[in-house]
This record gives C-alpha cells, sequence and structure tokens, in this order.
C-alpha cells in the first residue's frame, strides 16, 4: 500500500555501520534521546543490523535498553515507545566471535554492514522509508574486503544511479554536503588523494556540484535564493596566477558558467579566510575543490552538531559528520549529538522535500 503524505510520517532507517566502532552506542542513545517523548504517529526509526549481534552488545556494554526484532518497517512504530526495533540483516547471524569486538575491526562483519547499506537503501527506494541515516563505516576494512567504494557517497551514487530523479530539471549527485546551523560544505573532489585533486578538478565537475547544491538549498533546506561561496584551490585563490593557475583556468570559468545559468555564485576565494564569522554570513553554502578544505572548518566549529548528507540521489541520506571512533568504542562515552541531528535532518528533508515537490506537481511553486 502507498504511503498517505497527510498521515503519520514514515520510519527512517540507520544503518549498522561499522560493528565495532561507535555506531550501536550512539544509536541507543540516539532511541533513548527520541523515545522518552515518542508517542504513536510521531518520527521513530529503526535499525537494518543482526538481533543477535545487537542482543550481544547490549550485554557487553552492560545497556538497559532493550531491542526488538520486527520483520518489517511498519512494525517499527509499535515498538519504538519501549524498544530499539532491529530489522534483521537478509544473512546468516554473524559468527559470535567477530560480532562484538570494540576497537578491532574486522573483514568478517564487512559482507553485513554492506548488506545493512543496501537492504536500506532498497527500502527507501520502495517508499518504505522517509530516508536512510548511516552509521559510520570503516573504509579500509570494507575496501580490504573487495568493497570496490572510497564511501557511502560513491556507493549510494551506484546504488540508485539507474533510478529517476523525481523531476526532469534536478542535476544527478552524489553530491558530498557537510551541513550545521552556522555552515554549509560541499567538496567538488570527495574522497580523492590530493595528489591527485588537480587532475579530477573540471570546469564541468565544478559547476554540477554547484547546481547540485543550489537546487537541494531551494528544495530541502528552504533557501529561496542561494548565493553560493566558490574557494580556490591554491594559497590565496592562485595569487593571480603566481602560486598556481587551476584557480584562473578551470574555477573562473566555472563561476561564470553558473552565473550564466542563474546561480549566484561568486569566487574563487582564498579558501583559508571564507570560513571566518563575517564571512560566513555573505553564503549560504561554500563549495570547496577538496575534501579538507572545507571539512576541517565544519568539523572544527561543529564537530557534534553537523550532517553529512548525499544530495542529488533519489533518496534522502544523512550521517554523523564523525567516523568510527575506534579508539572509544564499548566504552560508552561517545557523543549521539551528530546522529541525532542527522536523524531530525532526515525527517526535516523528508517533509520540506514533499511540501516542494507537491507545490511543483501542483504548480503552485515560485
Ligand atoms: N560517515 C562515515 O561513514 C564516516 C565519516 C567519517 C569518517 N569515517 C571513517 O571513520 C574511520 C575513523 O576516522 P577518524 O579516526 O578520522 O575520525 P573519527 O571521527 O572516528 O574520530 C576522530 C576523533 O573524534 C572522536 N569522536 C568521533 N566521534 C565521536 C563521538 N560521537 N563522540 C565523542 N568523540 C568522538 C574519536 O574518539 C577520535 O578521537 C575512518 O575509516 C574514516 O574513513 C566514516
Ligand atoms: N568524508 C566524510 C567525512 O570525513 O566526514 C566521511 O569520510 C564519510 O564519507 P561517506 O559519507 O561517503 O561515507
Amino acid at each position: 500500500m502507498k504511503h498517505d503524505p497527510a498521515g503519520p510520517p514514515l520510519p527512517l532507517a540507520l544503518t549498522m555501520g561499522e560493528p565495532a566502532g561507535i555506531g550501536l552506542e550512539i544509536t541507543l542513545k540516539a532511541w533513548h534521546h527520541f523515545a522518552t517523548s515518542y508517542t504513536p504517529g510521531a518520527h521513530h526509526f529503526f535499525l537494518i543490523d543482526d538481533p543477535v549481534r545487537v542482543a550481544r552488545a547490549l550485554r557487553h556494554l552492560g545497556s538497559p535498553i532493550r531491542m526488538s526484532t520486527i520483520g518489517t518497517p511498519a512494525e517499527a512504530g509499535n515498538a519504538f515507545k519501549k524498544t530499539l526495533p532491529v530489522l534483521p540483516l537478509e544473512m546468516d547471524p554473524l559468527p559470535a566471535d567477530t560480532a562484538v569486538g570494540f576497537g578491532k575491526p574486522s573483514v568478517a562483519t564487512a559482507e553485513a554492514v554492506i548488506l545493512s547499506i543496501r537492504q536500506a537503501v532498497k527500502l527507501a527506494l520502495d517508499g518504505k522509508v522517509a530516508g536512510i541515516v548511516t552509521n559510520p563505516i570503516q573504509k579500509k576494512t570494507l575496501i580490504d574486503s573487495g568493497f570496490a567504494f572510497s564511501g557511502h557517497t560513491e556507493y549510494l551514487g551506484d546504488l540508485t544511479k539507474d533510478v529517476a530523479l523525481p523531476s526532469e530539471g534536478l542535476v544527478r549527485g552524489p553530491v558530498m554536503l557537510l551541513a550545521s546551523d552556522t555552515l554549509r560544505v560541499a567538496p567538488v573532489t570527495v574522497h580523492t588523494p590530493l595528489a591527485k585533486v588537480s587532475q579530477e578538478l573540471t570546469t564541468q565537475r565544478i559547476a554540477d556540484v554547484a547546481i547540485v547544491v543550489a537546487q537541494a538549498l531551494v528544495r530541502d533546506f528552504g533557501v529561496s535564493s542561494p548565493r553560493l561561496a566558490v574557494s580556490g584551490l591554491n594559497p590565496h585563490a592562485g595569487e593571480g596566477g603566481a602560486l598556481g593557475l587551476e584557480d584562473q583556468h578551470i574555477i573562473v570559468p566555472a563561476i561564470a558558467w553558473l552565473r550564466e545559468h542563474g546561480v549566484d555564485a561568486f569566487g574563487p576565494l582564498p579558501a583559508d579566510t571564507m570560513f571566518h564569522e563575517e564571512a560566513r554570513a555573505q553564503y549560504h553554502a561554500a563549495i570547496t575543490m577538496y575534501h579538507d578544505q572545507g571539512l576541517i572548518p565544519i568539523k572544527t566549529i561543529a564537530f557534534h552538531s553537523a550532517s553529512n548528507i548525499t544530495l542529488g540521489l533519489p533518496i534522502i541520506r544523512t550521517s554523523p559528520d564523525h567516523g568510527t571512533g575506534l579508539d572509544i568504542a564499548g566504552r560508552n562515552i561517545a557523543r549521539p549529538d551528530s546522529l541525532i541531528a542527522s536523524i531530525r535532518m532526515a525527517n526535516l528533508m523528508a517533509a520540506r522535500r514533499q511540501a516542494y515537490d507537491a507545490s511543483l506537481t501542483s504548480g503552485s511553486s515560485s
């Protein structure tokens, strides 16, 4: 049966993430945060994981929280008030000796971690969940097991590449956006080694990322006239060509193209001076040329409140901005704040997207 947009919200699907990391611990804390005020029909979520592993991990953590195994996403609502609902992975239970090894990731669990993401994506594409919220993965462990992607962003782009976006004018990602109350940043190259960044940067790629971000600002964030700050690549944005040529040869034409196509973009800006408070007030999102250029500022000012969002997909995906926290896993000290922010963000995006897309269909959007 199709979901009634006027009815109660669909649940979110949380993926298990790296089982040796802090994913389950922050999921339990996030569940506690939302469940205490939960009333039937309100926002809720479930975890896609191995229930046997979860039960064992709960004992290991000495957690008073109880879990319940559900058979379908629709059962999550009834379970949520008193228990963390867990939808089982569609595979055999994980071997006991690999199920809880906090701090010690193993390729033995890689298949489960990847399957959890695939199941979540399928539920989102099938309209059974409002979106997916991914717990952090240990990329090297997955890659060592044969995983061909350098992160969720790239994997989600591949899993959904054949599914049409809901409207023809939308530009496809995947594009990584990290968002907090005070800063949004989108790196053009994502998990690219620094030595290859310059080769991968093209005018077209910068323009495509900027357009996906501009569209999302309108559709998902309610910004009616998005303004984008585009960073340079080199020190001082190339210092007029004296410190590198990409800024003038690749980035300037991208900004010109964007402006010709109605996107209010400006730059290239020296990356070291575009993130202080007064500079941030001039734009709705920063487009940076590589991962650390944008992620260092946002993780510095908003490590516990930012979300990592994948734009340009036919589904909603958010994630905490931090990683697997192997150094603190199993000690019950991990903060759930970024996961809580990501759950809120996914629910907010789902509501805004639904309203925006409906307004397009009814012809009332400006
Ligand atoms: N969404 C994702 O899947 C995602 C995101 C970022 C990093 N990663 C992966 O995570 C792994 C570890 O990365 P890292 O060590 O660079 O970053 P990290 O975020 O895991 O850890 C950095 C520091 O922050 C602390 N920290 C992280 N989360 C915390 C929390 N919730 N509460 C309190 N302290 C917290 C850690 O203890 C550590 O000291 C890598 O494999 C990386 O690729 C995955
Ligand atoms: N680049 C992200 C970060 O540092 O926060 C992280 O590696 C997660 O990337 P994916 O969402 O692609 O897994």
